[in-house]
């Protein structure tokens, strides 16, 4: 079950809150249609993501327990292999949603999963947990000249049969297209960028047009035409069993099936060292803090949403429910029911992947500093039948924890960048617990820098331990603490740590900071 804050909250959230009330998009919308280019003549973004999962995902040796999808492709853009924009553009696809939690190979993996839902609602189960390679894996992704033999070879090698590897292709090049820019000898006419040579007639949906046709002859796909048959590769690959995988796929129900058991299988070809999660789920009941902080008078703030799942299959009717959380105080003990209010704005819910949908409940409240905060439980009740639940959190110590002794202060931080330097600087306030002080351990912040890697989109995150002074201020419960940081203009919207000894705040984020300057204390 659930456990919150879980490393997997980002990638949730860019999956399962597409659009609505609260949405994280910055993924998804970049396929707002399947045949999306970002105006770009020639490009088609989801076909792109898919054909980049794959480049990642070729050079997987299963009996070695190497390569896979480990994000390598950033390394290996210069091989003929991978020639064309395509990798290039889904690498600067998912690079502001690369973090500690979210690897640049589980995003090429969520990439796929979101653009074959959206072309062809595909339901491609998404493990996670994948590492990023620092350097280049070895070669071997198939080419249009490849022979059959070196082909199945390739994908025998990554463990896949034969129709698999015909199934693969079939499901691979129903979207999208053969360049005429990087490949003039496959594509007739002019060398254009927005001249491109389909596989099908209906290259923004995920179907069977591509086998259909190939088995009809109506075919235009540049891999079957050719005049020169060394560059026919789709033409070998689709033959090789003498058709047999070929006429099954003709079938829409099985095509779709089988695309999706093959999708799943290629995402998780991984590095043997690495253990995939069960295929992610959304979060039923997830709190988001939007505000936890000491006002200028010293009282404790708290304020967020909590996030209902409310698709049909869950039971819940989002207008018969009201939501509140259970609170305890710094010592543990319950206080006061804290009542939320449902969001009502754009509808007051969102939707995402499987046409899942999420109600919000939005709570704002000011406690004395003497009580503090140390969690919450969640108590949903449906007022029609009075009946109520209460949530802890799967069982987590202290339900849904929050740390008492440790405050994120936003409204003092702040981020500027200087053009001049090109380097921004982060200033980083909190409130630290009189208590946690005592244990004479020096609070830091372990910020993550993003640094630019050389012709590559994805950063390279680095750890950078900064030592906290005191800021200059103090309550009767709490010490002002503050530490500057220096980044790259990437790093601006980064992540970090607080910690005093053994008690931490994780996870936060700078991206609200971007241009603000610091409040006083
Ligand atoms: C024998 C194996 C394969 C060969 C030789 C091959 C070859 C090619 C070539 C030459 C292109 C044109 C690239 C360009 O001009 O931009 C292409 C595009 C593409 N391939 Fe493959 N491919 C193979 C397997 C696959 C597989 C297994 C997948 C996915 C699972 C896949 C997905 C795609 C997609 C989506 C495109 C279109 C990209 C776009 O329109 O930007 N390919 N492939």
């Amino acid at each position: 079950a659930y456990v919150w804050p879980s490393t997997q909250d980002p990638i949730d959230d860019l999956l399962y809150l597409q659009s609505g009330y609260i949405r994280f998009g910055s993924l998804s919308d970049q396929v707002s249609s399947c045949g999306f280019g970002a105006g770009s003549p020639g490009i088609q973004k989801s076909a792109e993501w898919v054909r980049t999962a794959f480049h990642d995902a070729a050079t997987h040796d299963a009996a070695a327990g190497t390569g896979g999808v480990d994000g390598s492709i950033q390394y290996e853009l210069e091989r003929p292999e991978n020639l064309g924009a395509a990798l290039n553009h889904t690498l600067a696809d998912i690079s502001s949603s690369v973090n500690v939690h979210s690897s640049a190979a589980d995003l090429l993996s969520l990439a796929l999963v979101i653009a074959v839902a959206r072309c062809g609602d595909l339901e491609v189960p998404l493990r996670l947990g994948r590492k990023d390679a620092t350097e280049a894996g070895i070669k071997g992704v198939p080419e249009a000249h490849t022979d059959l033999e070196t082909t199945r070879n390739r994908f025998q090698i990554a463990g896949f049969n034969e129709a698999d590897m015909i199934t693969l292709v079939a499901c691979g090049h129903t979207l999208g297209g053969v360049h005429s820019v990087d490949h003039p000898e496959i594509v007739t006419g002019t060398v254009d960028p927005a001249n491109v040579a389909r596989f099908d007639n209906t290259t923004d949906k995920f179907d069977t047009k591509v086998v259909t046709e190939y088995l009809d002859n109506s075919s235009r796909n540049p891999l079957l035409r050719n005049t020169n048959d060394t560059l026919n590769s789709d033409k070998r690959v689709f033959a090789a069993d003498g058709n047999v995988t070929m006429n099954k796929l003709a079938d829409a129900t099985y095509y779709k099936a089988q695309c999706e058991s093959v999708f799943t299988r290629m995402l998780d070809l991984v590095p043997s060292d690495v253990t995939l999660s069960e295929p992610l789920q959304p979060a039923d009941i997830r709190p988001y803090i939007t505000k936890y902080q000491l006002s200028s008078n010293g009282s404790v703030e708290l304020a967020g949403r909590i996030r209902i799942r409310t698709s049909p299959d869950s039971g819940r009717v989002a207008t018969d429910l009201k939501v509140s959380l259970l609170p305890t105080d710094r010592n543990g003990q319950s206080i006061q029911e804290i009542t939320t209010t449902a969001a009502t704005a754009k509808g007051g819910d969102s939707f995402g992947y499987l046409k899942e949908r999420f109600n919000w409940f939005e709570f704002s409240k000011v406690l004395p500093a003497t009580t503090g905060l140390s969690g919450f439980n969640i108590k949903l009740t449906v007022p029609s039948s009075g009946l109520s639940t209460t949530y802890d959190n799967a069982g987590a110590a202290g339900g849904f924890a929050l740390n008492p002794d440790i405050t994120f202060q936003q409204p003092q931080s702040c981020v500027s960048f200087d053009s001049a330097t090109n380097k921004g600087t982060l200033t980083l306030t909190t409130a630290i617990s009189k208590k946690a002080l005592a244990s004479g351990a020096t609070p830091q912040v372990r910020l993550v820098q993003r640094i630019d890697q050389p012709r590559n989109f994805i950063p390279k995150l680095e750890q950078q331990v900064i030592q906290m002074t005191p800021a200059g201020k103090e309550t009767a419960e709490y010490v002002y603490y503050r530490a500057t940081g220096t980044v790259g203009r990437n790093g601006l919207q980064t992540t970090f740590d607080v910690e005093v000894g053994e008690s931490k705040l994780l996870f936060q984020e700078t991206t609200a900071l971007v241009g603000t300057t610091c409040g006083a204390l």
